[in-house]
């Protein structure tokens, strides 16, 4: 059998950290969780603390201090790659990634039984069968425009390129080296996409339901949103030559018909 853990980084999520992980823990009773806690001011990590303590299938990582988003997953990611996890899934703390939905998702993972499965599973909001749910209209159109723009730019066959509720095989982490990514928030899940595609990873986009939080506050500003999409339009500039030569003109004569 597989052994999948799902890593939940946490900042000021209090309300929220008890909730998620007794979800997580019903819906998929044989994954592990790590919270990866940034010295939350709350006093989120203790309470994490007093969650593994009763429950051996939780662990907890404790950072110094708050670094972002990207930073939290690459050391979740290492710390599950060392202790040998097959499978390690990225969720919100916040409720908004329903944990009901993880079955769904983990059936779409590459496996001894499914060979034919993905390396990267995507929780996809932008596919059919997929939505939002009390999201105001800016956040909409950030997360489409991010989604379309990275699609683009970066040439990705991709609907929800910077959605944050995804499963990735142990080996597909190491092959995408999501410890070269140095982005925060948003553009980390971008970096993690374009990564994977460039690798040659199989990608599968499943539908989810993303459900706005109720409590506690998101830790995305503008500036996630401008760092976006300044480092998906270099990587588009980049990666240019590469995309053109990856589709050669079909005027153009093979190397063999020239000589
Ligand atoms: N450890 C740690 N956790 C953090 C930090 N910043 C945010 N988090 C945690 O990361 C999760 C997502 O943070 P939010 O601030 O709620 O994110 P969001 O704005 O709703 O963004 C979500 O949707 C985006 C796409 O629309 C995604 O790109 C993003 O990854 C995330 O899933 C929450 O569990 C939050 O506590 C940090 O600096 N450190």
């Amino acid at each position: 059998m597989l052994r999948t853990l799902v890593i939940i980084p946490t900042y000021d999520e209090r309300e929220n950290v008890g909730s998620i992980v007794g979800r997580v823990r019903a819906s998929v009773p044989d994954a592990d969780v790590l919270v990866v806690d940034d010295n939350s001011p709350d006093g989120t990590g203790e309470l994490a603390d007093a969650l593994a303590a009763t429950d051996a299938s939780v662990h907890v990582l404790h950072r110094t201090g708050k670094e972002g988003l990207g930073a939290a997953y690459r050391a979740g990611m290492q710390w599950a790659l060392d202790a040998g996890y097959d499978v390690i899934v990225e969720m919100d703390a916040d409720g908004s990634h329903q944990p009901e939905q993880l079955p769904r998702l983990l059936g779409a993972v590459r496996s001894p039984d499914s060979p034919a499965g993905a390396d990267v599973v995507l929780g996809s909001r932008w596919v059919d069968g997929g939505g939002v749910v009390n999201w105001p209209a800016r956040r909409r159109l950030i997360s489409r425009g991010g989604s379309a723009y990275s699609r683009v730019a970066l040439g990705l066959p991709v609907r929800d390129v910077t959605g944050g509720y995804r499963a990735f095989t142990a080996d597909a982490l190491e092959r995408l080296h999501y410890e070269r990514t140095e982005s925060q928030g948003y553009c980390f899940q971008i970096d993690m996409t374009r990564r994977a595609h460039d690798v040659g990873l199989r990608i599968v986009e499943v539908p989810i339901t993303f459900v706005e939080r109720e409590r506690g506050a998101s830790k995305m500003g503008g500036g996630i949103v401008v760092e976006a999409m300044l480092r998906v339009t270099l990587w588009g500039l980049a990666g240019l030559p590469r995309r053109f030569r990856r589709h050669p003109s079909p005027v153009e004569p093979e190397p063999a018909a020239r000589a």
